[in-house]
């Protein structure tokens, strides 16, 4: 699919900065790269003198010329790296979009032509977003595995099986107006089927580690009023995040820190004191605490050793950790704990950290794991699971090579090999301009 425009963008962050990447893509490309930068040779560093319209320098810089189709996008490419200050990107842009033809990109624009080309299926695409927003190593991880194609290639692989699957029943149906055949043909495909559906449904089972790889691993801090919740939560963020007092009820309103832990995103939130006793505000922080509490991957309780009290609404399903506080006051007792720490004085800390970072980093499970990565995946992996049951236990073998058929159609939605004309909007828009 050849578009009519050409399109630029500044592609590399913000200005000032040491070097300004602008990008090119479309039909005139060569022509606007010949016109203000001289010949060059393709597929290589080209240092060359940049000229604006009226023939003065605008620039030194690198040219760099991507013939299509092997290019990012499918079409002729080019690349400036010109000294990254706002006022040479400015007269970069104007020079280049003052040529017929070529226009400022939209956000995503040159990635929704890589695909509209060819050049990258849909969740290939998704995992080019990722990529490009990924803040920690785990998250690197998982997009770059995928922008390489292994999720692509897992629906790609259960796909294909299912195109055979359909093609021997409908073989065997055409083939049974004939003569009776016996059926080990349908049984040996029947029987690929439900361990497709097994392998499906594991797969989906991945998506709440994926969550966590992308969202973080979430965990709450709950207690009675002056357990030194937000002690712990201060020393954890290595800032002062959270207002401490000897004051019970000083938090009443939920509090969050992002950690990077061994390459993972940790949530650390901060809650109000539990307790029955509180007014207005504070019973509202409370129902929050616990409603957070609720949905947590990991709840740390604390109990202050020094004045021990039992909490209600600790919320009961959701892995816990009973942590004694202010140990450099008061010791364990006869208190069960899992861990004793000081905010004050450090101690405990780093052991704490140690076992939520374990945690984590069971709850994402292994790198090598291929995982759904959106809700999209998982609904229409759903859908094509739910046809696939009712293949497995249809009567009519006709129905039954439909169902494979509208199986398989599901599966190709997710890496876009049918009609997802509806889906772009939303795909490309989580992209920034110049990608
Ligand atoms: N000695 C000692 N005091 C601590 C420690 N941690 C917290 N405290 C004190 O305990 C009191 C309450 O601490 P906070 O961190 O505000 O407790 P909280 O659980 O957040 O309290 P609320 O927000 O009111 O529910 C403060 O006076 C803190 O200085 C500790 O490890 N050792
Ligand atoms: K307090
Ligand atoms: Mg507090």
């Amino acid at each position: 699919m050849a578009s009519k425009d050409s399109i630029v963008a500044l592609s590399s962050g913000r200005l000032p900065a040491g070097i300004a990447v602008i990008r090119i893509s479309g039909p005139q490309t060569r022509f606007v790269v010949e016109t203000i930068a001289g010949s060059i040779k393709d597929r290589f560093t080209n240092l060359r003198t940049i000229r604006a319209a009226d023939g003065s320098t605008i620039d030194h810089g690198l040219v760099l010329f991507f013939p299509g189709p092997g290019s990012f996008t499918g079409e002729d490419v080019a690349e400036f790296q010109v000294h990254g200050s706002r006022a040479v990107a400015a007269k970069m842009l104007e020079t280049i979009t003052g040529f017929e033809g070529v226009r400022h990109a939209e956000p995503g624009e040159f990635t929704r032509r890589a695909f509209l080309n060819g050049r990258l299926d849909l969740v290939e695409t998704e995992a080019l977003a990722d990529l490009v927003n990924a803040e920690t190593e785990a998250q690197r991880r998982f997009a770059v595995r995928n922008a390489d194609g292994a999720q692509s290639e897992l629906y790609s692989g259960w796909r294909r099986r299912l195109i055979h699957a359909r093609a021997m029943i409908e073989a065997e149906i055409d083939f049974a107006e004939e003569e009776d055949v016996p059926g080990s043909v349908s049984d040996a495909v029947w029987s690929d089927v439900t361990a497709m559906i097994g392998e499906i449904e594991r797969h989906i089972q991945g998506f709440k580690a994926a969550e966590i790889i992308r969202d973080g691993f979430e965990v709450v801090i709950l207690g009675a009023p002056n357990a030194g919740k937000s002690s712990l939560f201060n020393a954890l963020a290595r800032r002062e995040a959270a207002i401490v007092t000897d004051e019970p009820g000083t938090t009443r309103d939920l509090l969050e820190v992002v950690m990077d832990l061994n390459g993972l995103k940790v949530r650390l939130v901060d809650t109000a004191g539990l307790r029955d006793a509180a007014g207005k505000v504070e019973s509202i922080g409370i129902e929050r605490a616990r409603a957070k509490a609720d949905v947590a991957d990991l709840v740390l309780l604390l109990e202050d050793m020094a004045n021990p009290s039992t909490v209600r609404g600790v919320p009961a399903g959701v892995p816990l950790l009973r942590i004694g506080t202010k140990s450099d006051i008061a010791d364990a007792g006869d208190g069960a704990y899992d861990l004793v720490i000081s905010s004050k004085e450090g101690t405990g800390l780093v052991r704490l950290l140690g076992e939520i970072g374990s945690r984590a980093a069971a709850a994402v499970g292994e790198a090598g794991d291929v995982l759904p990565s959106r809700m999209r995946h998982v609904e229409l992996l759903q859908e094509a699971m739910d046809f696939l049951r009712a293949a497995l236990s249809g009567h009519s073998q006709e129905l039954r090579a439909e169902e494979l058929r509208l199986a398989a159609e599901r599966l190709g939605r997710i890496v876009g090999a049918v009609d997802v004309e509806d889906l772009l909007d939303v795909i490309f828009s989580q992209f920034c301009i110049g990608k």
